[in-house]
């Protein structure tokens, strides 16, 4: 293609309101453009990229066997009145009336939209298991949209939905596009981790998350060094074991500690480090009081308690219930002679220990030298801590890491949510009426675009994997009014667009400068420069990722470039 008829405006500078290196690079490079806030054109470079991108997704969707298919935008309000999703999706679920004033949602997900499809369409077991994705843009009124392409508005979703005829069946392709998966972000060249997002005990196969490891990445996984572990950081469970402390366990003192406030007040006070205290918060879990204990030096993850007790609702009690229940506020609080209402539960690592520290649920009072079962009751010890980075991975392979990540894939496990409130059904082999089973499968597409950028630039610009960028070969001009730079540039054009190289041209009246900048910029992985040894037959050719350069003959240059792209 020659960039004298492409539009791709490229920007020297930043642009205000773009903080991370994706926005910032796919903007001042001519990929994308805003509209509004959250909502962006993709331009001719870009288009192509996103392409790829899809490309990748499309073949390792139809390696498993799911079938392309395309749901409308406009989604009828009925069919979200059947899951009852109308009214639980507030703002972020985009309206509007048709000319007849009924009401439509733009389409956030498509869940309702296939059931009511599939419902209608398949009878017999003998249809199922059915898989079928789209590439679509989805609508979702994001409060916050920021990160430019990270978190819009309207983005491109691959979305698969899997029809099955029992939970083996969908833990059979929740498996293959647990593998296409894989792949698909393999390919895309990203460094990528699928993360166990399920709220259940380890290894719930409910959900799993794509992350790729990002410092601009909104969530935090914990991942093993050594294996492929990785788990939300809420979710994962701490295997550490504790050693009983050998300590003869000595006589309780009860110790006055003025104005001694955190965990680490107290430590220093009473000369001892955070970890031989115990730390105590007292939490409202649903109707339920419970004195949550850990040791001082771990922190209380509050997911896991609401799991431990299946809770709708787990939070911090409130001033005046503290007080009214353990006698004091936060900074004595402590598992000594609270009232039976109160349910004490530990993280394992309590157990270990003797001779500790706690509060004496007085104002300024602490214990010393207090041992679990000789001085207080604990009803169940549990994993009720968060993981920390160098505790033992769950799958007992190296030790946890903590990275943030950018979420690019989501797999689930449905069941019957919709399949039950929609009525899909289908006959088994014995002739009996049976809800289907169903899951569901989202990539980012475009999410994936910026995330690849985020894991591939450089100060002067993007640097495309291979098989992302917009075109294979860079093939500049510098001075297109030199004739033998022209006709040699264009002759090179034309023997590599006859043999099927993705070429852009840049064939305009710039200043070299400019060129080479802009070339930069772009991240088009090999550049060619007909430049003043034009007249010699020899051009110079530059790697974009390493800088590797070297000069080559013009016959060498097809060659060059098949197999650059070969290897
Ligand atoms: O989208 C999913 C589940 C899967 C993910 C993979 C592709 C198919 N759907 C979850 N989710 C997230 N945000 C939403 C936002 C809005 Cl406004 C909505 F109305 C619905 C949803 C919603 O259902
Ligand atoms: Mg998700």
């Amino acid at each position: 293609m020659r960039q004298s008829h492409m539009l791709i405006p490229t920007l020297k500078e930043n642009p205000a309101d773009a903080e991370i290196k994706s926005h910032q690079l796919l903007v001042r490079a001519g990929y994308i453009r805003q509209i509004a806030s959250g909502i962006y054109s993709f331009l001719p470079i870009g288009r192509r990229v996103l392409s790829k991108v899809e490309n990748i997704v499309r073949e390792e969707m139809e390696k498993i066997g799911a079938h392309e298919m395309a749901m409308p935008a406009l989604e009828p309000s009925e069919l979200w009145k059947e899951t009852g999703r109308w009214t639980t999706f507030g703002s972020e679920l985009m309206r509007l009336n048709d000319r007849h004033n009924r009401e439509f949602a733009l389409g956030a997900t498509h869940e309702e939209v296939i059931t009511s499809l599939v419902r209608h369409e398949v009878k017999s077991y003998k249809q199922l298991p059915l898989t079928v994705f789209q590439i679509q843009n989805k609508f979702r009124d994001e409060a916050r949209p920021r990160f430019g392409l990270l978190r819009g508005r309207e983005f491109l979703m691959k979305d698969a939905y899997s029809f099955n005829e029992s939970y083996e069946s969908l833990d059979e392709t929740y498996d293959k596009m647990f593998e296409a998966y894989s792949n698909v972000f393999r390919r895309c060249g990203l460094n990528f981790r699928a993360v166990i997002a399920d709220s259940g005990a380890m290894g719930g196969k409910d959900t799993h998350e794509f992350m790729v490891l990002s410092e601009v990445g909104e969530d935090v996984i914990a991942y093993s060094d050594t294996s492929r572990y990785a788990a939300n950081i809420e979710m994962a469970p701490v295997v550490a074991t504790y050693e009983k402390s050998q300590a003869t366990p000595q006589a309780l003192e009860k110790i006055e500690t003025p104005g001694q406030k955190t965990m680490k007040d107290v430590a220093e006070f009473l000369g001892h480090d955070l970890k031989e205290g115990i730390k105590s918060i007292l939490f409202q879990v649903d109707e339920k009081f419970v004195l949550a204990l850990t040791r001082g030096d771990h922190e209380v993850n509050d997911v896991k308690l609401k799991n431990l007790y299946d809770a709708d609702m787990v939070e911090l009690a409130s001033e005046e219930d503290t007080k009214r229940l353990l006698g004091s506020g936060f900074g004595s609080l402590g598992p000594i002679g609270v009232p039976e209402e109160v349910e004490v539960v530990a993280d394992h690592a309590v157990e270990a220990m003797v001779n500790v520290s706690c509060g004496a649920n007085e104002e300024g009072w602490h214990f010393k030298n207090a041992t679990p079962e000789r001085d207080f009751e604990v009803k169940s010890y549990a994993d009720l801590r968060f993981i920390e980075e160098g505790d033992p991975s769950p799958d007992g392979e190296g030790i946890i890491k903590f990275a943030r990540g950018i979420e690019v894939g989501h797999v689930f496990k449905l069941g019957e949510f919709y399949s039950e409130r929609m009525n899909a059904t289908f006959l088994n082999d014995q002739g009996k009426a049976k809800t289907m089973i169903m899951g569901s499968y989202g990539i980012g597409v475009s999410r994936t675009l910026a995330a690849i950028v985020e894991q591939y630039h450089d100060e002067r610009g993007i640097t495309w994997p291979k098989n992302i960028a917009p075109y294979q070969v860079h093939l500049l001009s510098l001075n297109p009014k030199k004739d033998e730079q022209k006709e040699l540039a264009d002759q090179i054009y034309d023997t590599l667009l006859d043999a099927g190289i993705e070429v852009l041209y840049d064939d305009r009246k710039e200043r070299a400068g400019v060129k080479f900048a802009d070339s930069d910029l772009f991240g088009v992985p090999v550049r060619i420069t007909v430049g003043k040894r034009a007249g010699e037959g020899v051009v110079e050719v530059k790697e974009r990722a390493t800088g590797d350069q070297n000069e080559l003959e013009t016959s060498e240059v097809l060659e060059y470039i098949k197999n650059w792209y070969k290897a």
